[in-house]
């Protein structure tokens, strides 16, 4: 081919990448509108449910306005959080100074929250996922769908298992994922950003307009600010998304110990290739092409180790000497860092299957931070050591 028609054909490629001809974004309405619950208010939790609150409040024939979101009930001063939310349209304590949709209604009682839902969106920090839905169990519709915004794993005695699957499991319902790089604030703030959902139309689909699927899963989570890539891979995108906050724990470790930008870049590398062989070996459904395609991929670790919580907590433990637990108490007031809990929970998984070796920086943010191993001794940790004899 000559050098002109290649060049021409490279054009109309690109012309034609460019159109916005974005089926899943054309009209879509439902015979009876779907209605969405959020369990979850929390940084992210409430900044997924105002997202939620505003496409629902905006599609009347796809989804009924009203959302409720779940709290776990707290007292501010003497008033009920639910109370402060519900008047004030604010969470006061966990994304203040945000300005919440008035169609969303925060609810203390979890069974009335979920029980009618068509769609139900966990955004929980992982650790008080198993007492919730214990509690629902029984008590929701049983063809009500979910998507898991958690970031983490299960891990017991069967082994590792993705969050939205452990939901599958317990609720019987079909259960898909969102993951990206969010900072909540800073979608929260309207700033914009990218996402990936992730969601696999069961076998017991009940047909377009009567039931969830990529584009309902569009219209429910796209906004001008916020942009949603849909695809298949629930898998993938999950794996990413609890691991990079192992990985962000030690960039912070690093970059507490006053160690700069190239060091924090190195800790990303190893963490990504980590990353990805834990997909390939533990989870060979999920697609290596997710990790770096995909904003719940490359980019979420990028922005998490740049100035995400996790990344905050192993900066200010490298800086005070103190446990990851403390740090947490004492600068996160009431949020989680949730790479403290997937470190010991993939270091437990790891051992029991016998391949810590195989992933050196995660044993080594989960020895630094449970077994008072120096931080300085990270770099010799993770060194790959080819001698050649
Ligand atoms: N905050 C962020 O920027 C992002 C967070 N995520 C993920 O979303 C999930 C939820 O995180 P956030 O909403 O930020 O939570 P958070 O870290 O703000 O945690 C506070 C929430 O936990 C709740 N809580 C405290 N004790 C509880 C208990 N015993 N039972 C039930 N709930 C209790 C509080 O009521 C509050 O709603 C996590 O897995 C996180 O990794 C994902 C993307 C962004
Ligand atoms: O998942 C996140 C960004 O996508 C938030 O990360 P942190 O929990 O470390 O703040």
């Amino acid at each position: 081919m000559a050098a002109t028609d290649r060049l021409n054909q490279t054009s109309d490629i690109l012309s034609h990448s460019m159109k916005k001809t974005d089926s899943s974004m054309s009209i879509v309405t439902a015979e009876n509108p779907y209605k969405v619950a959020v369990v979850g208010s929390g940084n992210w939790g409430t900044t997924i449910a105002k997202v939620v609150a505003e496409n629902t409040k905006e599609k009347p024939e796809l989804f009924q306005g009203r959302v409720d979101m779940w709290v776990f009930e707290e007292q501010i001063d003497g008033t009920p959080l639910t109370q402060i939310i519900n008047t004030k349209h604010q969470n006061v304590k966990y994304l203040p100074n945000i300005d919440l949709p008035e169609n969303l209604v925060a609810n203390p009682d979890l069974i009335s929250t979920t029980k009618d839902a068509d769609v139900i969106v966990f955004n929980v920090p992982h650790q008080f996922l198993g007492r919730i839905v214990s509690q629902m169990k029984g008590q929701i519709k049983p063809d009500a769908r979910a998507i898991s915004c958690l970031k983490g794993f299960e891990v017991g005695p069967k082994g590792v298992q993705l969050l939205s699957d452990y939901v599958t499991q317990e609720l019987g319902i079909q259960c898909g994922a969102l993951s990206g790089a969010n900072l909540a604030p800073e979608v929260a703030k309207e700033h914009w950003s990218e996402t990936t959902v992730a969601y696999q139309v069961p076998d017991d689909f009940k047909g377009e307009g009567k039931d969830i699927d990529h584009r309902v899963l569009k219209q429910l989570f796209h906004r001008p600010y916020f942009h949603v890539n849909v695809i298949d891979d629930v898998a993938g995108i999950s794996i990413a998304g609890a691991l990079k906050n192992v990985v962000a724990l030690g960039c912070g470790f690093v970059t507490g110990l006053g160690w700069g930008n190239n060091a924090a870049a190195a800790i990303q590398r190893v963490g990504l290739g980590e990353i990805i062989k834990f997909g390939r070996m533990f989870f060979p459904e999920s697609k290596v092409e997710t990790y770096y395609q995909e904003s719940a991929g490359v980019a979420d670790l990028i922005t998490t180790c740049s100035g995400g919580r996790n990344v905050r907590v192993a900066t200010e433990m490298a800086k005070t000497g103190k446990s990851g637990e403390q740090v947490e108490k004492d600068i996160l007031n009431g949020q989680s860092a949730q790479g403290l809990i997937t470190a010991k929970e993939v270091h437990q998984w790891l051992e029991s299957s016998g391949h810590t070796e195989e992933y050196p920086l995660f044993e080594a943010v989960y020895q630094i931070t449970y077994e008072n191993v120096p931080m300085k001794e990270l770099p010799s940790m993770i060194e790959e050591l080819d001698i050649v004899e």
